[in-house]
């Protein structure tokens, strides 16, 4: 029976305390996905967040054949990918995230075709997947729709000359992984540089594949027969981290941050939030993010990293409604973010929309009332604004922002917050 989770949020409080920053959805997925290439032993994956993404990634993982333990309490997960036959990927799975369409190039290698009905994750607009397969079809891999589905024969894979238009995220996972099995040697040109593709790369060369140039913008792949199962720690998650942050400004608390130095992950973040006047500090493994004075407006200009990024696009609209002035926001990553403008509005900001930009004119007193949480990072951001608004703030649809942030409600009452999790039937 599908329930629904709302969280009651009570503002007026500033943040304290310290908080332990979840492992890195958008590195642990393709993680899950690429331990699917290591026909015997066991992966151990730590540092695991726990969140809903990485359930529906081990429930794929289960389904094409690999054997998975999921130790949540120890963020834990242990993979035995041996088994690895099944290569039908169905849309009741694949369509409630978008990391599924990680699973295409390990299943394909493993089973020698794949057939897919399509990703999921944050309706932001088009979040086309022709990068995929244009990659796919370059090294000689078959394509074909199939009704709703899209089928994918490997044949006699090559190394070739690959290219990204834009520097997509989960493109460049997927073809790096592609490439490691695949005979010979692979480029993709026009990568993405995004610190969790960094820790995939190191993931994938620990497992014996030959991937350089990462970080560069340019990579090169030179196929190997086999990968192996190893042990990883992933990477703390930049964007958890950064909520974090803007939690505590937004409330004019102080938090402290534990689990990676994440501020050099930042990239134009960093700048942009101190502007606004949150002091940023590294004090050995551990980072305190405090606002002790006022917000000041600023301007961003979301991109691929190290520019502004977009999942952190939403958190600093929020935070902008308490600035005292205006500031102005470009989404340009993602054709449509500005879901969690409605939903602000009905709190009492003052916010314009034309196009990519938005304009947010503050200080705004927010008034709590009913939100929905039309994507995960509208969920998050609606937390963050009910934290500094008058009364309560009831986020609803809450199950969106369990998608990519863990223990929610224990990790902000740690910081002082009144916020509590309500399962309807
Ligand atoms: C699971 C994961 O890692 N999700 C992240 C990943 O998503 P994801 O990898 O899907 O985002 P991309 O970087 O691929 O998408 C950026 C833009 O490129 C377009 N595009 C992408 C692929 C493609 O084949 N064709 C195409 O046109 C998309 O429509 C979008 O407008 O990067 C995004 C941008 O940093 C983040 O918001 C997501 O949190
Ligand atoms: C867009 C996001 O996630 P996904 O790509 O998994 O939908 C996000 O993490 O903000």
């Amino acid at each position: 029976m599908m329930t629904e989770v709302r969280f009651h949020v009570r503002g007026g409080t500033a943040l304290r305390g310290t908080a332990v920053i979840q492992g890195a959805k958008n590195a642990a997925l393709p993680m899950i996905a690429a331990a699917l290439l290591a026909t015997e032993g066991r992966t151990v994956l730590r540092n695991v967040p726990a969140i809903a993404d990485v359930a529906r990634a081990v429930e794929l993982a289960r389904l094409v054949g690999a054997t998975v333990e999921y130790h949540a309490g120890d963020r834990l997960l242990i993979i035995d990918a041996s088994a690895v036959a099944n290569p039908l990927l169905p849309a009741e799975l694949t369509r409630r995230f978008r990391g599924s369409v990680l699973f295409l190039s390990p299943v394909l290698h493993r089973c020698g075709e794949v057939t897919y009905e399509g990703a999921g994750g944050c309706n932001l607009g088009t979040r086309g997947l022709d990068f995929h397969y244009r990659g796919l079809a370059r090294l000689g891999a078959h394509i074909e729709e199939r009704g709703s589905a899209i089928w994918i024969k490997a044949g006699q894979l090559r190394g070739s000359e690959l290219y990204l238009d834009t520097p997509s995220h989960t493109g460049t996972e997927s073809l790096i992984i592609a490439a490691t099995l695949t005979p010979g040697r692979t480029v993709i040109e026009n990568v993405a540089l995004e610190p969790e593709v960094l820790d995939v790369i190191a993931f994938l060369n620990a497992m014996g594949a030959r991937i350089t140039g990462g970080g560069t913008g340019r990579v090169v792949i030179d196929g190997v027969d086999q990968l192996r199962a190893v042990e990883h720690t992933i990477m703390p998650d930049r964007i958890d981290a950064g909520v974090l942050c803007m939690a505590a400004a937004i409330t004019g608390g102080q938090v402290t941050l534990v689990g990676g130095d994440v501020i050099d992950h930042f990239g134009v973040a960093k700048h942009k939030l101190e502007q606004m006047g949150v002091h940023l500090a590294s004090s050995g493994a551990v980072t305190t993010a405090t606002r002790t004075g006022p917000l000041h407006p600023i301007n961003i200009i979301t991109d691929t990293h190290p520019g502004f990024a977009t999942d952190l696009q939403p958190s600093l609209m929020a935070l902008a409604t308490q600035a005292s002035g205006t500031s102005y926001l470009r989404e340009r990553i993602h054709e449509a973010r500005y879901a969690l403008v409605s939903e602000l509005a009905k709190m009492g900001a003052d916010i314009t929309v034309d196009g990519e930009k938005a304009v947010v004119r503050g200080p705004s007193t927010l008034s709590g009332t009913e939100v929905v949480a039309r994507d995960l990072r509208t969920g998050i951001s609606l937390v963050l604004a009910g934290l500094v608004a008058d009364g309560e703030t009831v986020v609803t649809n809450g199950s969106m922002i369990e998608r990519g942030h863990s223990d929610l409600v224990s990790r902000f009452v740690a910081l002082g917050a009144g916020i509590s999790r309500e399962e309807l039937p």
